[in-house]
């Protein structure tokens, strides 16, 4: 059975700690990409893959509307997660365990020490029917709310890695297929909500994710950002009906540098308890990412070593608490 890894790679908690002393810098509004665009004929398509390879270029992360995902697929994505987390401890610990290969696995913590405020299930979703039988049975609709969306996910994914593809000169059927039959796995992450005795505010510490993009959706605000030119965080808004949209660290690679992985956090929300589900897509676990040759010539050499999503898996047990991420180990040193 193949395995099933944890979302995140390693902590950057010291980071965030030293930053949080920085002097906050005027936040920029977040890109906000209309999805619809990309089929609205030659020149909207070509406009849409510009802002994209912007926003990824420039942010390492966008918000998505007009995506064609109705609203009770993904309110019925957020309920189907908010009840399975609210099934007694004995019936979530059926799933429950610290083996990052599970294929499916409950958890109450991330295990660094920091993230005491959150519970997480996270398991496999592409394709569907290879998986869908591991997952709850409970709530009754689970299966059903959570499928419906994973596909729905799968579906966005393809046509942001054909944008993003085309954006990076490589032509919008690079990888396709690889991509079809990829990894889909889904990090569903509860969280409780801050109260005045809490400490410490963070439910995830900073991260980056593993695949090539993560497709986050969340029922009220709490993830903020740190983009790659920046030293701040920027919370990102639950815009009613939108999607976020992040690189990982195997686009970074991808892209040879042109691409950088979003380090990424979660912050309590003081007014609720938060849910968030978060779709990561990149390739099957043995399938090996390397610097597309494209994209790699004498002026630009090739930046980091080749991995796939098994070395992510070995990487992450001695490294969770070492607040170094996946993408920095896989880094070739400058001669
Ligand atoms: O809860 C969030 O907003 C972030 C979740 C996340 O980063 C993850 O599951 O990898
Ligand atoms: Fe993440």
């Amino acid at each position: 059975m193949p395995a099933v890894a944890g979302s995140s790679s390693a902590s950057l908690y010291m980071a965030s700690q030293q930053k949080r002393g920085a002097p906050p810098q005027q936040a920029r509004p977040l890109p906000v990409i209309d999805l619809g665009r990309l089929s609205m004929g030659t020149a909207s398509r070509a406009l849409a893959v510009q802002d994209i390879a912007l926003a990824c270029r420039e942010r390492g992360c966008f918000e998505v509307v007009n995506h064609g995902i109705s609203k009770s697929c993904m309110q019925g994505a957020l309920e189907a997660a908010s009840e399975f987390f609210k099934l007694s401890a004995e019936q979530k610990e059926e799933f429950a365990s610290d083996d990052i290969r599970q294929p499916i696995r409950y958890d109450t913590s991330s295990r660094d020490g920091i993230s005491m405020s959150r519970s997480f299930l996270k398991h496999y979703a592409n394709p569907l029917d290879d998986w869908i039988k591991l997952w709850p049975t409970q709530p009754p609709t689970y299966r059903e709310k959570m499928g419906e969306y994973a596909v729905k996910m799968q579906g966005v994914s393809m046509q942001l890695m054909e944008a993003i593809m085309q954006g990076l000169g490589l032509g919008p059927l690079y990888l396709q297929e690889k991509l079809e039959g990829g990894m889909q796995f889904m990090a569903l992450n509860s969280y409780l909500q801050s109260s005045a005795k809490t400490i410490d505010k963070i439910g995830l510490a900073p991260h980056s994710d593993c695949g090539f993009l993560t497709i986050l959706l969340q029922s009220s605000p709490g993830l903020e950002v740190m983009h790659h030119d920046d030293d701040a965080w920027t919370p990102v808004p639950a815009i009613p009906g939108a999607l976020h949209v992040h690189v990982g660290d195997h686009l970074e690679v991808l892209s040879n540098g042109r691409l950088k992985s979003l380090v990424h956090r979660a912050v309590l929300n003081p007014n609720e308890p938060r849910i968030s589900v978060a779709s990561i897509h990149g390739l099957w676990i043995d399938e090996v990412v390397h610097c597309a040759e494209e994209l790699v010539d004498e002026n630009h050499p090739a930046m980091y070593r080749a991995s796939s999503f098994q070395d992510f898996l070995n990487f992450l047990p001695a490294n969770m608490n070492k607040y170094k991420r996946f993408v920095e180990s896989l880094r070739i040193d400058k001669p």
